[in-house]
């Protein structure tokens, strides 16, 4: 009976909004604990992704050149999220589709660049997905020697390992096929082959392991065991939770890009299948309320929402409160970028309009 009392108050809570104040934890928190004195490998603050759905050139240069024309339709893919991860920790990132881990470790891995937050990531880290950095018109060996060498790896390192990578990746004579005609799971093959022979401090897979065989899976977690042993820290996003399950000891729950729980997976799991069970037990109408209602709040977050959470934070001072705030240069680069493109437009058109009047004196 007190059971099932803890049940409900829990269930009622998923309806409320949730505004994480403070949603990492403290060094020593529960779930958080560094018995071992481990360097921080990864301290996130407030880090977000701002997505412009009209994000293409085109569409920046209509809203520019119609300013009666609606504002384009923003979306916070991350909406501040905080977290620390120490060497050595094993972290799965979980969460319904569409809530945001792949944003996260392509931040991570600095494939895509945040909209604000501070992100000190301390050491190399290599992104494994299925489509990460693997060009389709080239060879399976071609995209070997193209990521190796965006790694920093030397022509000589690079045809050292070679014949070991294609080992790995079990691709034989495709190796030499452009990988636009291989299969999501020779994709994958060849990329966790490439990445793992990188040797990063930090490695991060995003649902890579989950569409090869199952041969190749066992190979490849066994790698990724391999690596747990030697102190490796390691990003896994997964829908698989049993994998999860088995393979991390903390994990990072992400729901409509909010950091939802962070600490040990087995808390952390049960916590995420227990609101999962909640949420299929909605009727569909309920269930397309609730989702309607978190994504509404992902296109409604603004700054000022997010200075709010970060000014109510004990746990940072003025400065790192300043910093979590303050928007990625490179996000603001890119918008000079296309104002630069649209005055030398303009002025280009305002010089052939007067050349073409003083031409038709003539
Ligand atoms: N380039 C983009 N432009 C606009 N919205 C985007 C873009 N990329 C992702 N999103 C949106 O951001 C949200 C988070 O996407 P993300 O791919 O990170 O989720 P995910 O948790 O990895 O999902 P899945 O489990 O399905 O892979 C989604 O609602 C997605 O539609």
């Amino acid at each position: 009976m007190a059971e099932k009392e803890v049940a409900t108050q829990d269930l009622a809570s998923y309806d409320e909004p949730f505004t994480p104040v403070a949603p990492y934890k403290q060094l020593d928190e529960p779930g958080n604990e560094n018995p071992s004195n481990q360097p921080i490998k990864v301290a996130a603050r407030y880090v977000t992704k701002e997505y412009d759905m009209g994000s293409s050139r085109k569409d920046k240069i209509d809203a520019i050149l119609n300013p009666l024309k609606s504002e384009d339709e923003k979306f916070w893919g991350l909406k501040g999220i905080s977290f620390d991860v120490f060497e050595g920790d094993v972290v799965g990132v979980i969460g319904v589709n569409g809530s945001g881990k792949s944003t996260l470790l392509n931040i991570l891995s600095g494939a895509l660049a945040e909209t604000s937050g501070s992100l000190d990531i301390n050491g190399t880290t290599s992104l494994l997905s299925v489509w990460d950095g693997l060009r389709p018109n080239l060879t399976g060996r071609e995209n070997i020697r193209l990521k190796s060498l965006m790694m920093g790896r030397s022509n000589a390192e690079i045809e050292a390992e070679m014949d070991d990578v294609i080992e790995f990746s079990e691709l034989d004579k495709f190796i030499d096929q452009p990988v636009k005609y291989y299969s999501s799971g020779m994709r994958s093959k060849l990329g966790f082959s490439i990445a793992v022979h990188q040797d990063p401090d930090i490695m991060i897979i995003d649902e890579a392991l989950s569409v090869g065989d199952q041969t190749f899976s066992k190979k490849a977690l066994a790698k990724m065991k391999e690596f747990k042993a030697q102190g490796k820290t390691i990003f896994f996003v997964s829908h698989a939770l049993g994998q999860v399950e088995e393979f991390t000891d903390k994990a990072i729950w992400i729901q409509y890009g909010e950091l939802r729980e962070y600490g040990e997976t087995k808390k952390v799991l049960q916590d995420y299948k227990d609101w999962t069970a909640w949420y299929n037990k909605m009727a569909q109408k309920d269930k397309d309320t609730f989702v309607k209602g978190n994504k509404q709040a992902q296109n409604e977050f603004d700054r000022d929402q997010l200075w709010t959470r970060i000014e109510q934070d004990d746990h940072l001072d003025d400065k790192a409160k300043t910093r979590a705030f303050r928007r990625n240069a490179v996000g603001d680069r890119l918008l000079v970028w296309d104002w630069l493109v649209i005055i030398a437009s303009v002025i280009a058109f305002i010089m052939s309009a007067y050349m073409f009047t003083y031409l038709a004196h003539f």
